[in-house]
């Protein structure tokens, strides 16, 4: 719970015809309806609010009540409204407002004072404490995909987002993509991102995924860091990205805000949170292929992401059929996983315990993390590497995921892997084994339901801060080129097989699904990198969080 710090300005003003004692300190506005009050009423609580300054959007004085007279060389002027001898000088204080599944909302005070020098003291105050919120984004740089999800992202910007940033006082230049990867192609080579205090995203995981390729791309050949080499670290980036959900699946903003709306988000931005996010490297050889967030997964997400791209036509619901056609194909794939285990950190996959609002794991995990790079001041993944714990499973799965996060989404609201953290600096490797339809479908069910998905014979999971995957075929020079003349082959009679569904003849690779875009390689190396990227956003708050701020008259 908060201190109750020393007040700046303690005043009796008026919300509507009602008296209130309102108070002004470093962290919190409150208003306290006055007993003496006309319309107090002995059987009534007395009613008390209070905003942490920390969640106040913006202040504004109001327009003088006018009325309009005519004058003599018949020109109407406008006139002070007086009410009595009171000058009615107001202004409105507009503030964060918690609602139901972590949404938030903008809510306003209007205060009448009884003189103009008092309301100018109570705005100016105000202001002044706002304005040393250091971590308040003042310029922000938006790129909008008007073609995400249900095409809404422009409508949604201009309607729901941009009034509030007005209000804030943020500025913002605003781009709409001309076409894929658009934004991060600006982001890399053309942004002058030194003249922006954030980078706003608006549209679904896939413009998100874009935006990070642009900047952390950006940041690292800025740095002098070669982003192709697999044992590199790689430099956080110093920008916060903003993610304004306009898109099919918004599972980063799910997962990091607890709601995919779009004021909410637009919320967070204004009152400047700050949430740091790990962020997988993919590399096939030395060759750097993509970064993930979310979810790296091969097999069954894989094959529903290929297949629903050929229905991007339908929307969102692509990928529920996809979801529903590959559970039925129930193809499974060869192929050997190794890993390093995550050591020395704190939590497992099974724990009980979410990934939430000021995550003592994210905390406690990072800050080894880095004070381990430091004192070693080489990498440590490669350190690992050379401790030789590497561990190496082989078999045959219909689904190899590995999820940097929990992956809650609306479709999954506890995620593919529920225990994930945002910012600990592994990612959980969950592999499924072949096992019969019946069994994937029990699996795939506890997605949505409280019981635990891990805990099947054929499910294990692991906490890692590196993983490599080779499909079996590839193993060796001339296995690949058995399987080139074998998967040939196989395309010609995959053909056939669409129209003769009896057949039982299964493909020899997948693809990775990485953050909802298809890999152009299955041999992958994936390294966590710890907190590289930070988003205006706080985790998800436990609803115990919020309750205490909202009942004011509990601080
Ligand atoms: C019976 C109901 C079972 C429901 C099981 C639901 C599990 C859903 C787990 C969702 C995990 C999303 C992970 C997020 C990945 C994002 O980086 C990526 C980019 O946006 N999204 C996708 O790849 C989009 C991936 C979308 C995957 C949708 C999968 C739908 C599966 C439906 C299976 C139906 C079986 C029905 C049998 C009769
Ligand atoms: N102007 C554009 N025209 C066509 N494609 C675009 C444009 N701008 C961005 N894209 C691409 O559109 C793809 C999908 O965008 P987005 O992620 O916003 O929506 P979505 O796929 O519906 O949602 P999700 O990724 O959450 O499933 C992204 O991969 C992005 O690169
Ligand atoms: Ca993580």
């Amino acid at each position: 719970m908060e201190r109750p710090s020393r007040q700046l300005l303690l005043s009796e003003l008026r919300i509507r015809n009602t008296a209130y004692d309102v108070s002004l300190s470093r962290s919190l506005l409150t208003w306290k309806r006055r007993v003496s009050s006309p319309v107090y009423h002995p059987f009534r609580p007395s009613v008390c609010h209070s905003v942490s300054v920390s969640e106040i959007i913006s202040v504004r004085e109001e327009e003088e009540e006018s009325s309009s007279r005519q004058r003599d060389d018949g020109s109407w002027k406008k006139i002070k409204e007086r009410e009595g001898k009171d000058c009615r000088q107001a202004f409105t204080v507009l503030y964060v407002e918690r609602s139901r599944q972590h949404r938030w909302r903008c809510a306003e005070v209007t205060f009448m004072c009884p003189d103009e020098a008092l309301c100018q003291r109570w705005v100016s105050s105000i202001r002044e404490q706002l304005n040393a919120i250091a971590s308040r984004p003042k310029r922000l740089l938006v790129y909008i995909n008007p073609y995400g999800g249900k095409r809404q992202g422009k409508h949604i910007y201009e309607q729901k987002v941009a009034p509030l940033f007005a209000q804030a006082g943020i500025s913002t230049h605003v781009i709409v993509t001309e076409y894929a990867n658009y934004a991060r192609d600006h982001l890399k080579t053309e942004a002058e991102l030194k003249t922006f205090d954030g980078v706003v995203c608006v549209g679904g995981d896939g413009m998100f995924s874009e935006i990070i390729h642009g900047l952390i791309w950006r940041t690292q050949i800025d740095g002098g860091v070669d982003p192709n080499c697999p044992e590199e670290s790689l430099l956080p980036c110093s920008l916060r990205i903003g993610i304004i959900p306009a898109g099919s699946t918004d599972c980063i903003c799910f997962a990091t805000v607890g709601t995919n709306d779009p004021v909410t988000s637009a919320l967070h931005i204004i009152v400047g949170d700050s949430q740091p996010m790990d962020v997988c490297s993919v590399h096939h050889n030395n060759t750097f292929l993509r970064y993930s967030v979310s979810l790296l997964g091969y097999g069954f997400y894989g094959d529903v992401l290929t297949d629903s791209e050929r229905k991007r036509w339908m929307g969102p619901a692509r990928y529920d059929l996809s979801g529903v056609k590959m559970f039925l194909t129930h193809h499974y794939y060869e192929g050997t996983v190794s890993y390093l285990p995550a050591r020395g950190i704190v939590g497992t996959p099974r724990d009980a315990a979410r990934c939430r609002s000021g995550c003592v794991v994210c905390q406690h995990n990072g800050q080894l993390l880095s004070e381990k790079a430091e004192r070693y001041k080489v990498d440590e993944a490669s350190d690992n590497e050379s401790d030789g714990e590497w561990r190496t499973i082989r078999g045959k799965f219909l689904a190899i995921n590995a999820a940097s996060m929990s992956c809650a989404c609306p479709r999954s609201p506890k995620g593919l892997s529920p225990a994930a953290h945002l910012a600990d600096g592994t990612t959980d490797l969950i592999l499924v084994r072949k096992c019969s339809r019946f069994n994937f479908l029990r699996h795939l069910l506890r997605h949505t339901s409280k019981d635990d998905q891990f805990d099947l014979t054929f499910v294990e999971v692991h906490r890692v801060r590196r993983f490599r995957f080779t499909p079996r075929h590839c193993q060796s020079d001339s296995d690949l080129e058995l399987d080139l003349q074998e998967h040939g082959k196989r395309q010609i009679f995959s053909q056939i097989c669409r129209d003769h569904p009896a057949c039982s003849c299964a493909p020899a690779y997948s693809s990775w699904n990485c953050d909802g875009e298809i890999l152009t390689h299955t041999a992958i190396d994936v390294r966590v990198h710890c907190q590289l990227i930070k988003l205006f956003a706080r985790g998800i708050e436990e609803p115990t969080v919020f309750e205490d701020l909202t009942n004011p008259c509990a601080i």
